[in-house]
């Protein structure tokens, strides 16, 4: 089979937990140089499809394609930053064997202005409310960069401002050739303000019910 690099293909996937059906004979696929939404009501199977994709959780069966060899950065649900660790150093961490020292200092500043939290790069995680780890996690992923973001449920907590903030920086940067944005939401404003696309999904079992 001959593999098409322009479109990430996700082909009759299933995956269950137990007894519980979660995604059942699934085909997606999203264009390089897209921006998408993955939209739909809370416990539809969103998540456990982003988990496959990033090979977090296995799928039971089906093919994915036009991933494998790509740069992906996450925001997960959950902000995942050490607690041991200031802003800077967890923004730091993941840009120090991608590029050079001052390089990679510069882009922690350039995302955590952009994040609205240069003034908070000596802190730690504790000293932050949930909305601005949130916002340091998302700095983190931008700063990491690559082909493929991927964001699940990245702006909870965060006012309307930032948020539009940070989609427009997002749309900047990946409304390019050859890079792919995935969006899980359940926030219609957020699937319209950011995707170019808007994949409305039900379950489970997961469904496309339109785009
Ligand atoms: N590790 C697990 N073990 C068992 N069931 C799970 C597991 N993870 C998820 N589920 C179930 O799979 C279903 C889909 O969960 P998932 O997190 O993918 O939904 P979602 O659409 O992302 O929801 P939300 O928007 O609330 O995050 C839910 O019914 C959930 O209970």
């Amino acid at each position: 089979m001959v593999s098409d690099s322009s479109r990430l293909i996700l082909k009759g996937i299933y995956k269950s937990y137990g007894e519980q059906s979660i995604i059942e004979n699934l085909s997606v696929s999203f264009e390089y140089n897209g921006i998408y939404s993955l939209f739909g009501p809370s416990g539809c199977g969103k998540t456990t499809l982003l988990h496959g994709m990033l090979g977090i959780v296995p799928f039971d069966q089906g093919d994915i394609s036009g991933l494998s060899g790509r740069r992906i950065a996450v925001v997960f649900q959950e902000e995942r930053l050490l607690p041991w660790s200031t802003v800077e150093q967890n923004v730091l961490l993941v840009l120090k064997h991608h590029y050079p020292k001052e390089l990679a200092k510069q882009k922690v500043d350039y995302y955590l202005e952009a994040v609205n939290l240069i003034n908070y790069k000596h802190s730690y995680p504790r000293q932050l409310s949930g909305g601005m780890r949130q916002r340091v996690a998302i700095a983190r992923a931008l700063a990491y960069g690559g082909e493929v973001l991927i964001l699940d449920e990245p702006f909870k907590g965060l006012d309307i401002k930032i948020k539009t903030k940070i989609m427009d920086l997002i749309r900047q940067e990946y409304k390019q050739a050859n890079k792919i944005c995935l969006l899980v939401t359940h926030d219609r404003f957020e699937a319209d303000y950011l995707a170019d696309e808007v994949y409305y999904f039900e379950g489970p079992p997961l469904k496309l019910n339109k785009t």
